[in-house]
């Protein structure tokens, strides 16, 4: 019997407050990892993005490998440990790679061998994509298995808690992190304070791992059965083998290809593949949602940048987290139940199918908003024209013709206008407030707020500081970013809206379909449809990019819609299952450990009807 406090087990509040640790760990060195590439590392946006992106797909590829760990090797509670202290290891490497003085020789600031900066880098972010990833399938299905079979409500509301505690880790630390790298620190020279940007998560990874081993104790730990996995490829590889032998329609059919397995394998694990199989099925189309919700931090962000509002990074690194804080408990507290009051199944792979239609809603709301802003935008000349710009200071009018072959390029960048050489400068700033012209002692100053996404010109006269600043003639050629940035909000809010009806929704249903032997291998499962997801951001996005912008969101918003209602008619032939029931039925049909089913069928009278119902049980033999 576990501690319990208000009807929950006590130890699930180490379980979430170590959640809460290591996604502030992880989510807080994703918050500065790009701009750590970007300005310590010196790489180009290309790179810094590719090899951002291909880490957070390991990231979710990774809980494959904890998955059969903690289920064929080391149970949940040791596999946690154990890669928690490589998670541990593997910040504080990230944190001493960004330290400049160890390579800083000559002190004049930057690291002398980047060889050595970016060696010790990519080893911190494999050891922590092991981690990260090695332990979530695990860390779910731990806390899962803290419920008794008379707590299926409470197991619900647990999983809600668990995805508040995930966002509130990232919430904060997503705030927290870039201030703290933009501190100055360092022993030789003072620069940005990446190792402390990076160090602050690398302590909440060790807080999170003292907090988990503090609930020791009083964990319900469940033993692996031996190497399940291994098991399971070759009950596998024998089913289909065997079906291949038996082809000849001389030999009755069986009801399902599993079975085929029958003749070697225990009936047992035969009906443990099958459930697993049938939920893997299923989630062959999920990875599209990832594919639009991933667009997030990529698409929407450029978006971002075209319009006007001082609050783009910030706005658009915690809308996400903030978005779910509150609507998780709405969604549990009163429209979930409302919409049970109402008569309705609003079973999980409905709700999940909802999920998908919100994220489509999202990608035409950010359609929607695309055009407005390709209606401000200006024209620019495209890859076979030039732009002229002629600035007449003449007395009168003058015809302009333009032979059409003559190209005419004038650049110049720079913040020094010589009167003989260069008389044109191009100068692009962030924040630009006051610009001022400087000729010796005498100055002009333009003290005002220039516009994001504007682009001035400035005509300087020969006689300006004779005739003072006045005479300084400026012409807007393009106007400042109009579309304001919180017409973005509805597709943040669609989007959200959608990730708890999939998400959360997702993360219960891969637990409570799963066999108590492969709670893991399904979560992990359950985890890979986002790594897949990321994988398609990377390739077709990036690859398959449409001329016009409104038209690739509405894309994706179809192909979205496509793929949920492929999905909505999977979900209608699936049947939900008890696994546990079915365990026990193929116990009982085999007359193995009458102690052990008596116990289970008395468990399972007990159970609540309407917590059932709440779920949209069929129960039925697989
Ligand atoms: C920060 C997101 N709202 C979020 O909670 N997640 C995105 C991918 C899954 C989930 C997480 O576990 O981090």
């Amino acid at each position: 019997m576990t501690a319990e406090c208000c009807g929950y087990p006590i130890s699930i509040f180490f379980i979430v407050v170590n959640e809460f640790c290591e996604r502030f760990s992880y989510y807080g060195m994703r918050a500065v990892l790009v701009l750590y590439f970007r300005y310590f590392l010196l790489w180009d946006d290309d790179l810094a993005t590719s090899i951002y992106h291909a880490f957070v797909a390991l990231c979710y590829l990774t809980p494959i490998l904890g998955a059969i760990i903690a289920d064929s090797w080391l149970g949940k509670f040791k596999t946690i440990i154990y890669l928690s202290i490589v998670y541990a290891i593997g910040q504080v490497t990230m944190a001493i790679s960004t330290i400049h003085d160890i390579t800083d020789a000559n002190r004049d600031g930057t690291p002398d061998n980047f060889t050595f900066h970016i060696a010790l880098s990519m080893l911190g972010l494999i050891l922590i994509a092991l981690g990260t990833g090695g332990i979530k399938p695990c860390v779910a299905a731990f806390g899962g298995d803290q419920f008794q079979e008379h707590q299926s409500r409470q197991l619900n509301t647990f999983f809600s808690v668990f995805y508040l505690c995930i966002n509130a880790g990232s919430l904060l630390s997503t705030l927290i992190t870039p201030v703290l790298r933009a501190q100055e620190c360092g022993i030789h020279t003072q620069q940005q304070c990446y190792p402390l940007a990076f160090g602050v998560p690398a302590v909440l990874m060790v807080i999170s791992l003292v907090v988990f081993i503090a609930g020791s104790g009083m964990y319900v730990k469940t033993d692996p059965e031996g190497n399940i996995m291994w098991s399971v490829c070759k009950c596998i590889g024998f089913a289909i083998k065997n079906r291949f032998r038996h082809r000849s329609s001389s030999y009755p059919k069986r009801e399902h290809w599993m079975d085929w397995a029958n003749e070697k394998y225990d009936k047992l694990l035969i009906a443990q593949i099958k459930m697993v199989l049938k939920v893997l099925f299923l989630y062959i189309p999920l990875p599209m949602f990832w594919t639009l919700f991933d667009q997030k931090g990529s698409r929407w962000t450029l978006q971002a940048t075209t319009m006007s509002g001082d609050f783009v990074s910030i706005l658009i690194s915690t809308v996400n987290p903030i978005l779910i804080l509150t609507l998780v408990p709405i969604m549990d507290r009163l429209i979930f139940p409302l919409i049970q009051k109402c008569g309705l199944n609003f079973s999980p792979l409905k709700r999940m199918t909802v999920g998908m239609l919100f994220a489509a809603m999202a990608f035409v709301s950010a359609a929607l908003v695309q055009i407005e802003i390709d209606k401000t935008l200006p024209n620019f000349p495209s890859s076979s024209e030039s732009q002229l710009k002629v600035v007449n200071t003449y007395s009168t009018t003058l015809n302009v013709t333009i032979s059409p072959n003559e190209h005419l390029l004038i650049e110049s960048f720079g913040v020094q206008l010589h009167t003989s050489k260069h008389t044109y400068s191009t100068i692009s700033c962030m924040f630009v407030n006051d610009f001022s012209l400087i000729h010796g002692e005498q100055w002009c100053e333009f003290s005002r707020k220039f516009g994001f996404g504007a682009s001035y010109t400035f005509l300087i006269p020969s006689t300006v500081f004779s005739d003072d600043c006045e005479s300084i003639t400026e012409v807007e050629d393009m106007k400042p970013n109009s579309v304001h940035m919180a017409l973005q909000i509805p597709q943040y809010f669609l989007i959200t809206t959608g990730e708890v009806m999939f998400s959360v929704t997702g993360l219960q249903f891969s637990y409570s379909q799963a066999p108590k032997n492969m709670k893991s291998v399904l979560q992990a499962g359950w985890l890979c449809t986002n790594a897949v997801g990321n994988i398609i951001v990377l390739i077709v996005a990036e690859l398959g990019k449409l001329p016009k912008q409104w038209a690739e969101y509405l894309l994706f918003a179809s192909l979205l819609v496509a793929v949920s209602i492929i999905f909505s008619i999977m979900a209608y032939f699936y049947t939900y299952i008890d696994p546990a029931e079915i365990e026990a039925q193929v116990r009982k049909e085999q007359g193995l450990e009458p102690e052990e089913m008596e116990k289970e069928t008395l468990e399972m009278e007990e159970k609540d009807e309407d917590q059932k119902n709440e779920q949209g049980v069929k129960q039925t033999k697989i």
